[in-house]
């Protein structure tokens, strides 16, 4: 699904990503940790085609297509879904009317119609059930002074909604209370299949005991210098990352 080769990032002329390689297929997913610095939300920005970040060098493949080559908002018609650490707030907007407007951008970019009003509600129906996610807040304008939990809550029901090919979540940010780490986790449990991939960028081994990842990778000055199985985890919690830059600094 995902192929990124030799990637290369900048930010403001500085140096980031520095000879990234990852393979993600269908049906995984995959934890990205690493000491702070490193480069991990950086990915999730390149990836999503946000402006201040270019790459200078390697190349991203979805399902053998360029993804660099298109806009930001034609990845996210192509099924790329970044979840920000702050999502933002738009007054005015209610959550709802924000879906029906990127679902049915999704449904031209492929040829469709919009969806009928009443096959609409049922998903949305069908899905608030699924991630657990209270009607209200659904109704209420986008993530407008949504608390830390329910702007978590709304991110996996707009995964569950748009049903994306390839979802990165960052989880960096350390304010991630444990019933909102259970949200994350329960949401992307529900919503694994064969015909999607996770990205999870996290600093919480304690995550991982929620969403059990098929591959850990471990992102140090710009590069996957190790990766592993969920054992890969417990060995990092154990023993910090002090023991990696060592063996790759040397
Ligand atoms: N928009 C930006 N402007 C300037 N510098 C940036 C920008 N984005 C990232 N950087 C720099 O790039 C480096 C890598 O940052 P990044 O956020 O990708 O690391 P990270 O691995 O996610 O770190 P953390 O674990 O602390 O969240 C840092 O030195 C950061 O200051």
């Amino acid at each position: 699904m995902l192929s990124i080769k030799n990637l290369h990032a900048s930010v403001e002329d500085k140096a980031i990503l520095k000879g990234l390689d990852l393979e993600v297929k269908a049906g995984e997913v995959h934890a990205i940790m690493g000491p702070n610095g490193s480069g991990k939300s950086t990915l999730g920005n390149v990836l999503a085609g946000r402006e201040a970040y270019e790459v200078t060098e390697g190349e991203v493949l979805l399902d053998g297509s360029d993804l660099l080559a298109l806009s930001p908002e034609d990845r996210a018609r192509e099924g790329v879904f970044l979840a920000f650490q702050y999502p933002i707030e738009i007054p005015g907007v209610s959550n709802i009317n924000f879906l029906k407007t990127a679902l049915s951008e999704i449904r031209a970019y492929k040829g469709l119609p919009p969806m009928e009003a009443r096959d609409f509600l049922k998903k949305v129906k069908e899905k608030q059930q699924l991630v657990e996610f209270d009607a209200k807040l659904a109704n209420r304008s986008l993530n407008e002074g949504f608390s830390g939990g329910e702007k978590k809550r709304n991110e996996i029901f707009q995964l569950a909604m748009l049903e994306p090919k390839l979802a990165i979540l960052d989880e960096t940010d350390s304010g991630l209370d444990i019933d909102a780490l259970r949200i994350v986790a329960r949401g992307v449990n529900q919503l694994r299949a064969d015909n999607n991939a996770f990205i999870l960028i996290t600093h919480y081994q304690r995550l991982l005991e929620y969403i059990v990842p098929d591959f850990v990778h471990v992102l140090y000055n710009g590069r996957i210098v190790r990766s592993g199985t969920k054992e890969l985890a417990l060995e990092l919690e154990e023993k910090g990352y002090d023991w990696i830059k060592e063996t790759v600094d040397a």
